[in-house]
């Protein structure tokens, strides 16, 4: 046990790599300073005893779970003051950014940090919905832990349907005060992360009443316990929501308001106000309420749907290349499951994904950061694109997300469904993304309706965005016989995307003209609109990829695996969606069997550098967790190791065989 050598099978691996793996690391990391950075921090972090983890938490109990997880939360909070005190170096939001949205937190707090809400949302909110003086006296608040807080917007009724939640608010003008109430139980506020038993405050989103009129859904702060006490206030009904799929420690909770009085101030009053006479002032777009959950959408492509990815892939991969299993020629010898096709078709296509998904998540990372800017100074004119591409993009990112680490997993064969494998938690943790912060269908949905207003302007001959521009040129150019290239794949993408949107379009107009109601027309549709968004969200990441791979300033040897990736990514998804290409880019029966061809030729050509990429995300161990993926591939000595810490090994006879097992043995049935 504890051996430091290295499995010879990964050695070999790591000696026929083509490329250099640190200058993949480079890359990903965004140039060797932040690679530096990144590795200063996880030494700082995860060396430190107190974070270690002693028991597994598996075999801890719920509220164990959450105590535990409490206690490193607290830990880690104050070393990451002790780490922006003492270094200087770096920011605290970058730190924050690392822990929370990055991998080191997953090291920690594998099921999710009861704080994170705090920082993810509540600071976001007020920054974004705050005015001068609200944000001066809460963000130092929270953002010194002060106090705590998480972001309560949904409801035991209301989850996608924010304009039908039933929280009221109403003002007070007597006492310059709003007046909580929950006035059904499917008004209770349920599933904000830390609400159980963690958060003393909270933004709360609710209808706001005033002067007997309702104006929809505003953010509030409002104060849930004691400061000093924790006890919750007078008229708060409050508790967790009890277990879950995975994210066990997140604390999520439920909240319900008996006439909670708050002062006027705590009503969030950058964009629509209420005056002390109780006078509503409207904000320039009702959308700017929905800004916190914009941020949160952009964060999860990279921090959570790209990131976890890349950590199921590196466990998977390296696993493969020294699980033997089984001759491919007879007699030959056991054969390192990475040697099978169906193997390579399991695990190289999703590396293509990480990488396309890292590009499209910076993209979006840049827009968002510029429409927020122009947002300020009042330009909403691209507000529009950047809520359609971060839905399109976080449904996407997580859904094939999701899927890919469950290929992960299955790839493993049994091993794989160890929770010392690492995949469960990993999967539960991205699972929920597809649900949370809009759940997918609902998000794809939105982005259609930016779409089919695209495809109509671009047939009146209006002016298109960015990331709609080809809906004008593409049905313009003649469909050209098929050549197997980056570039004719970046058009046939297109091409597939406006065809979709076309029908959808279309199909809408056709039921209109019989005289169906236009809402209904478009619910009659809903499943080609989900598609079409689908389609669009994939054209672009092809794009973004193909832009990525052939410009990126990197060594030709790089290059060609980058190139190899984006082309895998290309040829995968095509020959998964035959009907649309057959349908809309020109595609014949007679061009498949030479794109599956191409497609197997790249999945040899990676082959050979497998390992050398999951290496070049270089994912520590202690970040990785997992038995079957650890840097020097002793997968068995870990695997017997961690079966060694289930509590059912400690003693030889459990006691269990003396109250159950031995009477009922011994009963003669
Ligand atoms: C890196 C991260 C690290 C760690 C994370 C760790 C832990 C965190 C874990 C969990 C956190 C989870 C938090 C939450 O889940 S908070 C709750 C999130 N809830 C949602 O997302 C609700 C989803 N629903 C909605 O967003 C909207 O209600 C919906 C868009 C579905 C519909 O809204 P509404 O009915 O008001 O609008 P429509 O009539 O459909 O459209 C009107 C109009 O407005 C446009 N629109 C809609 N949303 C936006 C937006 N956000 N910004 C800009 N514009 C928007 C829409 O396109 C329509 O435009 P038009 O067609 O021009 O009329
Ligand atoms: C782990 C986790 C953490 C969360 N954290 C928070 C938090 O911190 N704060 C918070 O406020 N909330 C939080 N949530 C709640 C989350 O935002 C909602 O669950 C999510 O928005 C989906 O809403 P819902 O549960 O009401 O699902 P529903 O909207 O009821 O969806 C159920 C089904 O109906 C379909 N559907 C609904 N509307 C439509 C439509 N218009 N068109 C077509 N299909 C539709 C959906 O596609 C889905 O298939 C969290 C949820 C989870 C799972």
């Amino acid at each position: 046990m504890g051996s430091i050598t290295i499995n010879k099978d990964l050695l070999r691996e790591r000696q026929s790599c083509t490329f250099n793996v640190l200058e993949l690391t480079h890359l990903w990391d965004g140039g060797p300073e932040k690679t530096k950075e990144r590795k200063e921090l996880e030494k700082f972090f995860l060396d430190d005893p107190e974070l270690q983890e002693k028991i597994p938490s598996e075999y801890l109990s719920h509220k164990e779970k959450y105590q535990e997880a409490l206690r490193r939360s607290c830990l880690l909070f104050k070393k990451i003051k002790e780490w922006s005190d003492t270094t200087g170096c770096g920011s605290q939001m970058d730190t924050f950014q690392n822990i929370l949205g990055g991998m080191l937190g997953s090291a920690i707090l594998p099921d999710g940090v009861p704080f994170a809400l705090n920082y993810v949302m509540f600071l976001p909110t007020v920054m974004g919905q705050g005015t001068m003086q609200q944000q001066a006296y809460w963000v130092s608040r929270a953002w010194n832990c002060e106090i705590m807080c998480t972001y309560a917007q949904t409801e035991l009724g209301h989850g996608t349907f924010i304009r039908g939640l039933e929280t009221t608010a109403t003002y007070d003008p007597s006492t310059e005060e709003f007046v909580f109430n929950s006035p059904t139980l499917t008004s209770y506020k349920w599933w904000p992360g830390g609400l159980g038993h963690t958060c003393n405050y909270a933004v709360v989103v609710a209808q706001l009443y005033t002067k007997g009129q309702c104006h929809g859904i505003h953010p509030f702060i409002v104060q849930l316990r004691d400061e000093e006490t924790h006890m919750p206030l007078p008229g708060i009904k409050i508790g967790e929501i009890g277990s879950k799929l995975g994210m066990n420690t997140i604390n999520n909770g439920y909240l319900g308001f008996e006439n909670v009085r708050i002062p006027r101030e705590n009503m969030l009053m950058k964009n629509s106000k209420v005056l002390p006479d109780g006078t509503y002032v409207n904000s320039p777009s009702d959308k700017l309420t929905y800004g916190t959950m914009i941020f949160v959408r952009v964060a999860l492509v990279r921090g959570i749907a790209a990131a976890y990815l890349s950590k199921a892939l590196t466990i998977a991969t390296r696993y493969s290349a020294l699980r033997k299993q089984g001759e491919i020629k007879p007699g030959a010898g056991e054969t390192q499951i990475l040697e099978y096709r169906t193997q390579q078709h399991k695990l190289f296509p999703p590396m293509a994904m990480c990488f396309a998904m890292r590009c499209s998540a910076d993209w979006l990372w840049d827009i968002y950061n510029s429409v927020t800017a122009e947002l300020d100074r009042g330009d909403l004119e691209r507000l529009p694109e950047l809520h359609a591409m971060a839905c399109c993009l976080k449904a996407v990112c997580t859904k094939d997300s999701a899927k890919a680490i469950e290929v992960c997993r299955l790839a493993t064969g049994g091993h794989g469904y160890m929770n010392s494998s690492n995949f469960p938690s990993t999967y539960g943790m991205v699972t929920a993304a597809e649900t949370y912060e809009g759940e997918n269908t609902v998000l794809l949905l939105q982005t259609a309706r930016f779409l089919v207003k695209a495809w109509q302007q671009a047939r009146s001959g209006g002016n298109l965005t960015e990331t709609v521009e080809y809906l004008k040129t593409m049905p313009l150019q003649p469909l050209s016989l098929w050549v197997n290239s980056l570039q004719h794949l970046g058009i046939a993408f297109k091409r597939v995307a406006a065809g979709n949107i076309e029908t959808c379009a279309t199909s809408i107009e056709r039921r209109i003209l019989v005289g169906v109601a236009p809402e209904d027309a478009w619910n009659e549709v809903s499943i080609q609109l989900a598609k079409a968004a689908e389609t669009h969200c994939r054209a672009f990441m092809m794009q973004i990829f193909i832009n990525f791979a052939t410009s990126a300033q990197v060594s030709p040897e790089l290059k060609k695996v980058l190139i190899e990736l984006c082309e895998l990514y290309g040829t995968y998804f095509l020959l998964d969606n035959l009907g649309d290409f057959f349908m809309y880019a020109g595609l014949r029966s007679s061009d498949v069997p030479s794109i599956q061809e191409w497609m197997e030729t790249l999945l040899h050509k990676i082959r050979p550098n497998a390992v050398g990429i999951v290496d070049g995300f270089d994912i520590s161990d202690a970040v990785l967790r997992s038995a079957l993926g650890a840097y020097d591939g002793n997968v068995y000595e870990r695997l017997f190791a961690e079966a060694n810490k289930s509590p059912l090994n400690a003693e030889p006879v459990d006691e269990s065989f003396h109250k159950y097992l031995k009477p009922f043995l011994k009963s003669n049935l």
